[in-house]
């Protein structure tokens, strides 16, 4: 399928299987697995509630970790010449992501921008939420998240300079362990000119944070 084609109406899920380039996720040996953890908590997978709960969840990883075998940066090879050689900050991309410690959720928005270089080529917005929803697609830190999104900017734009924001709130310290509901943390990852510059960091940072 042509990337232009999904660009226009295919889901993320669909787009990340177009870029599929190593192992295809292998679902029944997921659905083995969900089955063994269900045994394991001392549940019983073959009750009327869980009997499908296995392929379910097996379904939904699948979707969850849709970016792994994919280079999420290839979503950005659609570019076209603007002229435009100013800041392009998307902000508050709704982002959903897995913390590879505990397989368990944490989300909040990314903040990406971007100071298109010398020949002003920029990529459509939609690129950008999705660069940022394919790396989400992963088993995840933040910090890791946040630089391979500002790294894929930096590689597939060459642009002056690129930074981004996230905010998230991590459920593994929400619903177990320390338990600090409403914690948030902050990751930023700076290149280029906003790395140089405080006056483009400072002034990119306050649009991107300001309520
Ligand atoms: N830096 C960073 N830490 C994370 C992220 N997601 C989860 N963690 C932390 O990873 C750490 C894993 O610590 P461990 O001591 O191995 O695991 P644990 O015993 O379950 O830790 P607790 O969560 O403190 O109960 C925890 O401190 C988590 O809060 C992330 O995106 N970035
Ligand atoms: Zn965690």
């Amino acid at each position: 399928m042509a990337l232009e084609q999904l660009d226009s109406n295919g889901s993320a899920g669909e787009f990340a299987e177009a870029l599929q380039t190593g192992n295809p996720f292998d679902q029944p040996r997921a659905e083995a697995a969900v089955r063994e953890l269900l045994l394991a908590v001392g549940e019983d997978p073959d009750r009327e509630g869980l009997k499908d709960t296995p392929a379910r969840v097996a379904r939904a990883y699948r979707e969850m970790f849709a970016g792994l075998f994919v280079e999420p940066a290839e979503v950005l090879n659609t570019t076209f010449d603007e002229g435009h050689q100013e800041l392009v900050l998307v902000r508050d991309i709704p982002l959903y992501s897995t913390c590879e410690h505990h397989l368990v959720a944490f989300h909040g928005v990314a903040h990406v921008g971007y100071i298109p270089g010398t020949t002003g080529r920029v990529t459509g917005l939609s690129k950008i939420a999705r660069v940022v929803d394919l790396y989400a697609k992963r088993p995840q830190v933040q910090e890791r998240l946040t630089s391979q999104i500002a790294d894929a900017l930096m590689r597939k734009l060459d642009p002056r300079g690129a930074i981004v924001v996230v905010e998230a709130e991590h459920l593994c310290m929400a619903m177990r362990g320390i338990r600090k509901p409403g914690a948030s943390t902050t990751t930023s990852a700076v290149r280029g000119l906003f790395q140089s510059s405080a006056a483009s960091r400072s002034e990119a940072l306050d649009l991107m944070l300001r309520k």
